[in-house]
């Protein structure tokens, strides 16, 4: 492959050389989040959403609490119009939430822009222009003052159109491509010409509209512009990281860490090419360190089935905090390790081996945390009967029984439900006949022969089953190595409660082998 082709970065750009802070600090509160997916996200679509989606995506984001949204592009379609103008119309944005436009830096689309957002409580109008040697050269055919001179007329146009609710944000796009000198002086330029003040603070949005390097260098490129912004104090630093290496929340996580305020992103990464910076990851990075990500996640599967619904685009299983097998473990030691881990949580801090955050926090099960198939071991099929079936089996019967449903599932090559666990227990110890749970596991059976083979002698020396109404319960007296015990057994059908009898007998008197 030619990769020849390519040059490092420090080759296309001047990097600035900064004393550099970031790489000591640590993020102590979340930044202003602003979902995007409704612009950037959206654009991105070869179905773009209609205005029924947008309002589902909408009323999404203002639910989870998100303060600043990005609502669209208005000059770019009909569509993007219609739905500024119907937030605009159903004076139904919250109190609390601005909405935020792009444009262009045309005259006309700048126009339009504003017929869009009139009467909206508190907008931010927020003006691009791609600022990169290349992009001025191949696209926009003009030279840095050309440019610069083209960025101003269009800034002023805004402020001469802009109410007293109305913000300003400014991106120069590709901006980790661009001179860090031209980028100051015309973010700078604006902060000056927009009067940013600290009660109505001027945004410059910092793209990595196409990531091209390290995400060390790109916090490097934040720091620089966070020393050296003008009117600091009256200007909020936001970030845009794009991901096409692969490392777009690397690259917010470090500009946060060098001075930046606000981050840009979409919901799951969607966006142009390899999608926009994922603000559920980070969101939920910064709380599983404990810092409050001010945004709600507890319900994640239904973010996640709106945002598929929104963009027909389905989320990976395997995306960060959200997919659907994240919280699943399927090799034998993790869930071992899960289940030791699940057993000994008391609801204070959380130390579960392989769960980086409880999956209850965001509204996952404990029961799909494990799954069984043939990478799996003793431990995850015993917490699968355990949780599934009340079945709690003594070591030595759980090695045995492991070994079973290893060869089934390399038999089948699929995985096992606890239904499957059940079936294959019963079929193994219990069979045969349903009928009652007695007669399969109250005679001396296969049960108590396979225990016999673990070292554990039982004698079943009385039994009693309800099995009118609801669930069966069962009850056994049993000698367990010698000692009496009670054991009781409670399910929906009388062979499990039978077994569970047997079993929590044998658990309560002791796991130890007879002598
Ligand atoms: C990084 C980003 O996400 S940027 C946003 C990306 N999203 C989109 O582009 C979706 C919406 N866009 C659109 O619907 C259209 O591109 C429109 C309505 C904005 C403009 O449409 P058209 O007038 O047909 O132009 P076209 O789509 O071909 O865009 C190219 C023109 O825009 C110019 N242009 C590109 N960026 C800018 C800018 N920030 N400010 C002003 N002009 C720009 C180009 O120089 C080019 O001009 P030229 O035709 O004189 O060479
Ligand atoms: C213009 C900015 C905000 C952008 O969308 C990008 O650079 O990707």
């Amino acid at each position: 492959m030619p990769y020849q082709k390519y040059r490092p970065i420090f080759d296309r750009v001047d990097v600035p050389h900064t004393e550099r802070a970031w790489p000591a600090r640590r993020i102590g509160q979340a930044p202003l989040w602003v979902p995007v997916d409704l612009r950037d996200g959206n654009q991105a679509l070869a179905e773009p959403m209609d205005t029924p989606r947008k309002r589902r995506m909408f009323d999404l984001l203002t639910g989870m609490g998100f303060k600043e949204i990005e609502a669209g592009y208005p000059s770019a379609s009909r569509t993007d119009f219609d739905f500024v103008r119907h937030l605009a119309e159903s004076g139904d944005v919250p109190d609390d939430v601005t909405i935020v436009v792009f444009t262009p830096a045309r005259d006309d689309l700048i126009e339009r822009t504003f017929a869009a957002v009139e009467g909206l409580p508190r907008t931010v109008v927020h003006l691009y222009t791609a600022t990169a040697p290349v992009w001025r050269e191949v696209v926009l055919g003009r030279d840095r003052d050309e440019l610069h001179r083209m960025i101003r007329r269009s800034a002023t146009q805004v402020l001469r159109l802009a109410g007293d609710s109305t913000r300003f944000q400014f991106s120069p796009e590709v901006f980790n491509l661009t001179e860090p000198d031209y980028v100051l002086e015309v973010c700078n330029g604006l902060s000056d010409l927009w009067d940013a003040s600290p009660d109505r603070p001027v945004i410059h949005n910092l793209p990595a509209t196409v990531e091209a390097a390290t995400p060390n260098v790109y916090a490097d490129q934040i720091e620089y512009m966070h020393r050296h912004l003008t009117r600091r104090e009256a200007v909020i630093l936001s970030v845009h990281p794009h991901n096409d290496r692969g490392t777009g929340v690397a690259c917010a996580e470090l500009a946060v860490l060098a001075g930046a305020q606000r981050v840009e992103g979409c919901l799951f990464g969607n966006g142009e090419r390899t999608g926009n910076v994922d603000l559920v990851t980070l969101a939920l990075n910064l709380y599983a360190q404990g810092v409050d990500p001010m945004i709600d996640f507890s319900g994640i599967d239904r973010v996640r089935e709106v945002v598929e619904h929104c963009n027909r685009i389905p989320v990976h299983p395997r995306h960060p905090y959200g997919g659907e097998l994240v919280y699943t473990a399927f090799s034998g030691t993790h869930q071992d390790a899960i289940s030791k881990g699940l057993g000994r949580y008391d609801g204070g801090r959380w130390e579960v081996p392989y769960l980086p955050i409880d999956p209850a926090d965001v509204g996952r099960t404990y029961e799909a945390v494990i799954r069984v198939n043939s990478q799996s071991g003793k431990g995850g099929i015993a917490h699968l009967l355990k949780t599934g079936y009340g079945l709690d089996l003594p070591p030595r019967l759980r090695a045995d029984f492991s070994q079973v449903v290893q060869r089934a599932t390399d038999a089948s090559g699929r995985e096992a439900t606890a239904a499957d666990l059940w079936e294959l227990f019963e079929a193994t110890y219990l069979a045969p006949g349903r009928s009652s749970g007695w007669r399969t596991a109250g005679s001396p059976g296969a049960l108590v022969r396979a225990l016999a083979r673990e070292g554990i002698k039982v004698e079943i020396l009385s039994h009693t089953e309800h099995a009118a109404a609801g669930p069966a319960t069962a009850y056994a007296e049993c000698r367990v190595n010698g000692e009496t015990r009670w054991g009781a057994g409670r399910d929906v059908s009388a062979p499990i409660a039978a077994a569970q009898a047997v079993l929590s007998a044998v658990s309560r008197a002791s796991a130890r082998p007879a002598p």
